[in-house]
């Protein structure tokens, strides 16, 4: 099947005892046995649940893998992730990545015992000065939040086999839409569910996809015992985000390439970060890995003033600020004070997320309003 038929049919059926055409949402906690042991496949919700059921395989299809598996948060998932490994395991990690996730390994496993490298990827060769007999994974973000840097995933695939590590790909930012890093090698994929699946900013949720047997059995393990689980009624709302997440992201794209090139031509704009653009470092990788270069774009303003990136985003009326990306409307956020305010400073402008950094999601209304917003947020400095 083909992408959008996959996201409107795959993992889901008519259900069995009514043939209701939408996965019912089964809000129950529990389930009625015959005698111990003897039920139907569920027992108890948090262990499984036929409306979860149903978006983890829809989650596997769009990804191209075998197991999905669904957490209350993307950072659930990332939490399950890090627990397979143990005190003295070292990881090697993007060194942009999103504030939450760094948080998660400095302010958290780094308490286990857990090492973390946090370097830059573009180039994969340099990896291997980070490889000892404690390395065990691999962690990549591409595009990466928030500056959109573009990590080879083929390369990064058998520099981790080489050295026989788990590679783990979080693909919140492109979507099983426009990437499916299990093709390419990966072993893990993660999403922020919340973000372009889900595609309304109403669901916070995480999702991993994996092919292995006994990797995925692991990671179930780990959702049961540890019990970070998504609700009936959150699965049900993104099984239907899902349904449109092709259509979506046509128009997150198109929209994406219109404000990107808007942005790059006008005088009040320093920089902008778009892997859509020839002159982006990676432009070819992502040509050969993305199906299409999607609506996230960072940009600084000329004269670097964190004064001038506060008066723009307060102006800005349809591209509303806040936290979080990839639902339908178009947002801006401020990642310096907001989304990635826990990483220092220092170690942010290591990668060169300045404070006058505006990262934008760009939603699915028509590109002419959205030009004209920034235009008006603009001229106000
Ligand atoms: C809320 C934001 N990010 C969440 C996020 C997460 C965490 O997902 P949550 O569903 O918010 O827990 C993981 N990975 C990436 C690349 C993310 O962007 C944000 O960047 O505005």
């Amino acid at each position: 099947m083909k992408f959008g038929t996959k996201a409107i049919h795959a993992g889901v059926s008519p259900d069995p005892s009514t043939g209701a055409i939408m996965t019912p949402i089964y809000q129950t906690s529990t389930y009625v046995q015959k005698s111990p042991g003897d039920h139907q496949g569920y027992e108890y919700s948090r262990t499984h649940n036929p409306t979860r059921t149903a978006l983890q395989n829809s989650l596997a299809a769009l990804e191209n893998g075998k197991h999905g598996i669904c957490f209350s948060s993307g950072l659930g998932a990332i939490d399950s992730v890090v627990k397979l490994f143990n005190p003295g395991d070292e990881i090697i990690s993007t060194n942009d990545l999103y504030g939450g996730t760094y948080r998660l390994f400095t302010k958290v496993f780094e308490r286990y015992g857990i090492k973390f490298h946090f370097v830059p990827m573009s180039d994969p060769s340099s990896l291997s000065s980070y490889v000892n007999e404690n390395t065990k994974m691999v962690w990549v973000e591409t595009p990466t939040n928030p500056m959109m840097n573009i990590i080879d995933l083929e390369a990064v695939a058998a520099f981790s086999k080489k050295h026989n590590l788990l590679l783990a790909v979080d693909n919140t930012f492109a979507s099983p839409y426009l990437q499916n890093p299990l093709d390419f090698g990966a072993d893990i994929v993660m999403h922020s569910v919340t973000k372009y699946l889900g595609g309304h900013s109403d669901v916070v949720m995480g999702a991993l996809v994996v092919n292995d047997d006994e990797l995925a059995s692991r990671l179930v393990f780990l959702q049961n015992a540890c019990g970070a689980t998504p609700g009936p009624q959150d699965c049900f709302l993104v099984l239907r985000g899902i349904k449109t997440l092709h259509l979506r992201m046509e128009r997150h794209c198109q929209n994406g390439k219109t404000i990107a090139a808007y942005l790059k031509n006008h005088p009040k704009v320093e920089k902008v970060y778009w892997p859509g653009f020839e002159g982006h470092p990676n432009h070819q990788v992502a040509k050969r890995q993305m199906r299409d270069f999607g609506g996230m774009i960072s940009f600084t303003l000329k004269g670097n003033r964190i004064e001038d990136a506060k008066t723009v985003m307060e102006n800005l009326e349809l591209f509303a600020l806040a936290e979080s990306l990839g639902g339908v409307e178009s947002l801006c956020g401020h990642p310096a004070s907001m989304t990635h305010a826990s990483i220092p400073k220092e170690e942010r402008e290591k990668v060169g997320l300045v404070d006058s950094l505006i990262r934008l999601s760009v939603g699915v209304e028509d590109a002419e309003d959205l030009k004209n917003d920034i235009l008006q947020a603009l001229a106000k400095i």
